[in-house]
Order: C-alpha cells, then structure tokens, then sequence
C-alpha cells in the first residue's frame, strides 16, 4: 500500500526549537489540527483497531524496518517487551488529542526518555507513513480520506511536540550517561544493591527513576528507582530483584560485578516530595518498593525540617525484609521516622498485606501518601488511603508507566 502524499509545508504548531521539521506534515488542504472533530475520527479507527492491535503491530514493524532498514538497529534484536512500546504510545498519544495538557505533558516525558534510543527528527515521518498505512489496512471500516487527514494532523503535531521536547532537553543534559559498578551486594538470593558511578553528574530528584541498560543486553532498557537522594560524592543506587523471565533484572542482579559499566537514561518519575506542605508522609514501599521511599527519608532528612514520615514496609516474609535493619538505623537517628514492617507470613512484625496495616493505622488526614511496589499493592493501597481520608491529589506513586504516572 503506497503512502498517502503528503506535499506542501507544516501547517502546525510552529517550530520552537531548532532541528528539521518532519517532512510528515499535513497536505494544505487537510487544515490546521482541530482537536475536538479530529478526536472523534480518531477514536473511531481507534476503536475498531483494537482487537487486532497484535496483527496491526506486526505489520507496522513490517513495514518500517523494510522501508528504513537504518531504523532497525534502534531496536533490541528480540522485540519481545519493547516491541509494543512505541507502538502503544503512538496510539496513546493519538486518543490523547483533545486533552492538550495532558498530551503535551505525556509526549514531553515520553520525547525524554526516547533521547537515550537514538531517535532522531528524521525518524518521525517515516514512522508516521507506516502508522498511516497499517490503520489504513486495519481499519477499513472507519478509514477514508477525513480519518487519514484527522490522524495525519495529529501525527504532525506530536512528531513536533516530542522533536521541540527533545531539543529542549538536550540544551540541558545529555541523552545517557555511563555508569561504572563500584559496589555490588547480595542482599537476598535474588536481590542485589548496586552502586554506581555516573561519568557525569547525573541530576534527579529524590523519588525518582532512572532507565537501566545492561552491556549483556544491548538497547534493552528497564526503569528502577534510585535507592538514595542526591548525594555529595554522586553516586547513585539501585535496588534490584532478578526476575524469572527478566533479563536485564537477572543480569544485573547475577552478572554484574564492580568495574561493569552500564547505561543510564535520564531520571524520570512524580514520586517526589512536595516540600510546600507540611503534611506528614505516609509511604508504602513493598519489596524493592522500598528503594525510593528510602530516598524520600533521606530528602525529608536533608531538609532539616522535621515532619512525621511513618515507613510501612511491604514483604511476603521476613527474610524477604532485606533492608530493614538499615531503615531501623535511621529510623534511631530520625526522631520523626518510624518504620513499620509488614509481611505476609508469620512474623513478629506486622502480619498481612500492606493496605490492611495501613487501614487498621492512622489517623492519617494530615499524610500525603507515596507508593511504590508491585502495581496490585499501588492499586489496593491507593484505595487504602483515600478511604483513610487522603485526597487522591495528595497520594503519589509511579507505576513506571508514563501516562499512569502523569495522571495518578
Ligand atoms: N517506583 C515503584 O513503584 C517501584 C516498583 N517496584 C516494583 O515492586 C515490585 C516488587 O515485586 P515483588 O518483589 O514481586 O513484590 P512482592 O510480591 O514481594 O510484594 C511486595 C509487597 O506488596 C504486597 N502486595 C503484593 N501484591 C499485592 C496486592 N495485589 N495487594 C496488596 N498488596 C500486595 C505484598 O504483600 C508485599 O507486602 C516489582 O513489580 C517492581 O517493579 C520496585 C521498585 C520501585
């Protein structure tokens, strides 16, 4: 199927930053972008693409490494995981129209983090003629020449949103940083503390997360906490647990030994403290969860303003509890932190799952909650808090997800 021409220049938003402007643009005669009637075509193609997404991705990668060869080695050789990615924010993005803010917002972060793949202006029309073309072949029902003008628009201005994103950013930090191991310690069979050297400071706030590669798993990128705040010597750490089918977590965690260099993407993430309020915090880490909520201890320490932080500290059992005995240090030298564990099995601690310790605590009306741990936990213990009476605009949590992440 030939592409749809495309001639003439962008009728979008105009350029804010420097670098080519995709030749992917809008015919004249397709308009200016119109959010709320585009959205409506848009949805429609959406709709009746979803059930076969699966078949309409395999096509749309068919299509871009055949035509762009050079793109392939963007990409992982086993597309398993990543496979879909790109794919699904693109779709994202697209249902995304008619909520400018949040688009703008999610495509920013998403145009970030692409920075460490190589991806580059020239790259998004190709992408752009190949996702044209596989909703044209997918959604014959909805698609004409209205739906493909509304999905070329749209295409058009967020290839320009992620490319003015992009730009901005690079004006400020690299695309990735090399990372050499200095420490590696076994803390369980399977999970690990890493500490690494970044070859350059690497700025991020507490709370927050950064993409991991592993030299044994080239462009296989995962995301993991940081276990500490910004530090004066700028080592950062990471908690990791080897996962059966997780390549990059096991090689990490069974591979890796000091002198290894690995590769950063920038930092990402919300769960950071909201130092305006002097509300306590409340936070559930479950299992290496607890790696950033070690990290708001050490924010909320550094700022030296004393505000109640109660650590209910998530495992399925006691041995799993790998780092509690550092929390019980800080919590001797931190009047106002009190860590509370919690496991599954029988214990002298806390016995059951985190939100129901959370639930039969309290009051907590003058918390602000932070979550971080498997995505079951971060569900049932949002529902935890806010029936505990904290506002939803209060509780923060990533589930390493960028949309989730914007909107939770
Ligand atoms: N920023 C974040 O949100 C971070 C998330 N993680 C995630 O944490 C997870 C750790 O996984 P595992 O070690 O397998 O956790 P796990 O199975 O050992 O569970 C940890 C804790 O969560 C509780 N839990 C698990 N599922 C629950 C559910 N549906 N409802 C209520 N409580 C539940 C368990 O009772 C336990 O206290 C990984 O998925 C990892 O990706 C890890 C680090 C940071």
């Amino acid at each position: 199927m030939a592409p749809p021409s495309r001639p003439g220049p962008a009728p979008g938003p105009a350029p804010s930053a420097p670098g080519p402007v995709p030749e992917f643009t809008a015919n004249p005669g397709y308009g200016r972008f119109e959010p709320s009637r585009d959205a409506e075509l848009i949805r429609r193609v959406l709709d009746e693409v979803e059930p076969v997404s699966q078949a309409l991705t395999s096509y749309f990668y068919a299509l871009l490494f055949t035509r762009n060869p050079g793109v392939r080695t963007l990409f992982p050789a086993a597309m398993d995981a990543q496979r879909d990615r790109l794919f699904k924010a693109l779709l994202t993005a697209a249902g995304l129209v008619d909520e400018r803010r949040t688009l703008v917002e999610y495509l920013s972060h998403l145009s970030r983090g692409h920075r460490k793949y190589g991806t580059r202006p020239e790259h998004y029309p190709a992408v752009g003629e190949c996702l044209i073309d596989a909703l044209a072949r997918y959604a014959p029902r909805t698609w004409g020449e209205e739906a493909e003008a509304a999905w070329v628009r749209a295409y058009t201005a967020i290839s320009q949103i992620m490319i003015d994103a992009a730009a901005e950013d690079a004006r400020k930090a690299p695309a990735l940083w090399q990372a050499e191991v200095v420490s590696h310690e076994m803390r369980t069979s399977d999970i690990a503390v890493i500490t690494v050297r970044p070859d350059q400071p690497y700025p991020f706030l507490a709370g927050q997360y950064a993409s991991v590669e592993t030299p044994w798993w080239p462009k296989v990128w995962r995301q993991y906490s940081l276990a500490c705040a910004p530090r004066s010597d700028g080592l950062l750490v990471f908690h990791v647990k080897a996962v059966p089918a997780g390549w990059v977590s096991r090689a990490l965690v069974h591979r890796a030994r000091p002198g290894d260099v690995l590769r950063l993407g920038g930092p990402a993430g919300s769960m950071t403290v909201d130092h305006s309020s002097g509300n306590g915090l409340l936070c559930l880490g479950g299992s290496t969860g607890i790696a950033p909520i070690k990290a708001l201890v050490e924010d909320v320490a550094g700022h030296g303003r004393a505000r109640p932080v109660e650590v209910f500290y998530g495992a399925r059992s006691d041995l799993d509890l790998y780092d509690l005995d550092t929390l019980r240090e800080m919590e001797r030298r931190l009047s106002w932190l009190s860590v509370r564990p919690v496991v599954e099995g029988p214990s002298g601690g806390i016995v059951g799952r985190l939100p129901d310790a959370v639930r039969q605590g309290g009051p907590w009306h003058a918390f602000d909650g932070y979550l971080s741990g498997p995505p079951g936990m971060i569900r049932s213990g949002v529902d935890a808090l806010v029936g505990a009476g904290i506002p939803s605009d209060r509780i923060r949590h990533d589930s390493l997800d960028g949309l989730t992440a914007l909107r939770g």
